[in-house]
């Protein structure tokens, strides 16, 4: 998992999307364009696979943190469908990577002759409703029970609204990275031994990622810290592209940064950065923002000053968007930061000479097991209990070697045995607000359900040999792999 995340995933992917156009050698995914709504029911009927668990849609809006990729976006479903299949064992045939076509507003697309996707400039968020609305009930029409994961979307809030008390759905942007981060920093601040109502939080970055972990952080405190509502939101500062978001900044926020937007600034704006660290003295920092290098030498430097462990958490996508890399970060800490990053690092070796690994707060380690609970559970809904549980159950999967060593996520390599506790929490979730509906798995102790999730994965290492007699799914697909040219398989 180690060697491979990195090529199937974040960087690599990135790169793939962003060449999708040129590099391209079969589907491998459902292109939904335009010109077929009204006809997308018919549309999906073309998928050849009869059983489909789940699929990740993308209107390649925002990819990673690389913008527009029109319908190379479609590299993102594929990839993080590839990890349901590594981390959770979902069979191959049951995932469908999709992308919706609404145009694309990269110039550079526009004007290559060899790009796959319609021709014109992005569709408004009216029209965009409209056809997710067609999209979401075919989908439910030719697969009941079909979970529908949103990614990379430039503004996921209104389908999120509109769609996540209809259909089994979440938003993996919003929701997934707000949980992995929550894991990460339940485990920083028992590391700090600063109580949460001492913490204070600064976001460079107050978009879907940012607003979405911000939020699930302020739920731990509230329940952590006893908290109430408005003293969780005034420990969290969050910044974009015009500087700290505050009411009177004079300009119309949009609605998802209301809910942080500060009061408290006595008429000043806070425009760059440092201006803001200067003003909150943050413990923690964290990097959604898109602005690879954001967190400069000053940066970490004054991070450092303010707390002996700093936790700083540069979480942008690809590895050229991350706000600072982990040796970045260790050298101008004193090595005393506590660290995770969207995207891989290599270890760093301290000047002791003892090597030390990056965490990587990567949403991988949620919505596999969000799609696993899911399905284990037959839930019709994800709420947000579910999404709260996956992060409790993945802070508490670390080893007591991995917590000796100063981790603050699992080791990559336990990713599968991680996915089950994951996909254990979020059954759980689901049975307490009622939502499951598998009559297997009604009154099972936790060793028991770890195992029948484990019984349910699919491993790759177990092939059937008489593929053609036992699965005509698997056969289909051997077939289907062995018209391409020997070098691709
Ligand atoms: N580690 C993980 O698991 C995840 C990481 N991400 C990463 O987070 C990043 C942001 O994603 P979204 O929030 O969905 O994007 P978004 O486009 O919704 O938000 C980007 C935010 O950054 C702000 N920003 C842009 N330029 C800025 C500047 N110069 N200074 C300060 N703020 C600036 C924007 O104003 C906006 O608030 C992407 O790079 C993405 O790859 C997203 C999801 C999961
Ligand atoms: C990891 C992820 O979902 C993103 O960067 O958008
Ligand atoms: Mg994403």
């Amino acid at each position: 998992m180690k060697d491979i995340t990195p090529l199937v995933y974040t960087p690599v992917v990135g790169e793939a999307c962003e060449k999708w156009s040129h590099i391209f050698s079969e589907p491998e995914g459902l292109y939904l364009p335009w010109k077929e709504r009204g006809n997308l029911a018919e549309t999906i009927k073309n998928w050849p696979e009869k059983e489909v668990d789940i699929c990740v849609v993308t209107d390649g809006s925002r990819i990673l943190g690389l913008g527009d990729l029109g319908v190379g976006g479609i590299g993102i479903s594929i990839g993080k469908l590839a990890l349901y299949t590594a981390c959770a064992g979902i069979h191959p045939t049951k995932t469908l990577p999709i992308v919706i076509d609404l145009g694309t507003d990269n110039e550079r697309l526009l004007n290559d002759e060899l790009y796959l996707g319609t021709r014109m400039k992005r569709l408004g968020e009216k029209d965009m409703m409209k056809f997710l609305d067609e999209m979401m009930a075919a989908l439910k029409a030719r697969w009941p029970s079909i979970i529908i994961q949103f990614e990379d979307f430039k503004n996921p809030f209104p389908s999120l609204a509109k769609y996540q008390n209809m259909y089994t759905c979440f938003n993996d942007d919003i929701q997934g990275t707000g949980a992995v981060v929550l894991a990460g920093v339940i485990n920083a601040v028992r590391n700090t031994g600063i109580a949460p109502k001492d913490q204070r939080l600064v976001f460079l970055g107050a978009g879907s990622a940012g607003v979405g972990v911000a939020r699930q952080i302020m739920e731990m405190f509230k329940k952590e810290g006893n908290l109430s509502e408005d003293e969780a939101r005034k420990l969290f500062y969050l910044v974009d592209s015009k500087g700290l978001v505050t009411n009177d900044r004079g300009d119309k926020l949009q609605e998802h940064k209301l809910i942080f937007s500060r009061s408290d600034n006595n008429g000043q704006q806070y425009k760059s950065l440092e201006d803001v660290l200067d003003y909150v003295k943050p413990t923690i920092l964290m990097g959604l923002s898109t602005i690879g290098g954001a967190f400069h030498e000053g940066i970490i430097r004054k991070m450092a000053s303010y707390s002996e462990r700093p936790i700083i958490f540069p979480l942008s996508n690809p590895v050229s968007k991350s706000e600072c890399t982990f040796e970045e970060a260790m050298k101008f800490t004193d090595e005393k930061v506590l660290f995770a990053s969207g995207s891989p690092f290599p270890t760093y070796e301290a000047k002791d000479g003892k090597l030390h690994e990056p965490g990587q707060g990567n949403n991988m380690y949620v919505f596999p097991g969000i799609g696993m609970g899911t399905i284990i559970s037959q839930a019709s809904l994800i709420n947000q209990d579910m999404i709260y549980a996956s992060a409790e159950y993945l802070a508490s999967s670390l080893t007591q070697e991995e917590r000796d060593d100063g981790l603050i996520y699992p080791r990559i390599n336990r990713i599968r045995d991680v996915s089950a506790r994951v996909a254990l929490g979020v059954v759980r979730a689901a049975e307490r607000n009622h939502l499951a509906r598998n009559p297997e798995i009604v009154g099972m102790d936790d060793d028991t359900l770890v195992e029948y999730i484990k019984g349910k994965m699919y491993d790759p290492t177990a092939v059937p040999t008489e593929v053609e007699e036992t699965d005509p799914g698997m056969w289909n697909w051997l077939t289907s792999k062995l018209s391409l040219p020997w070098s691709k398989l």
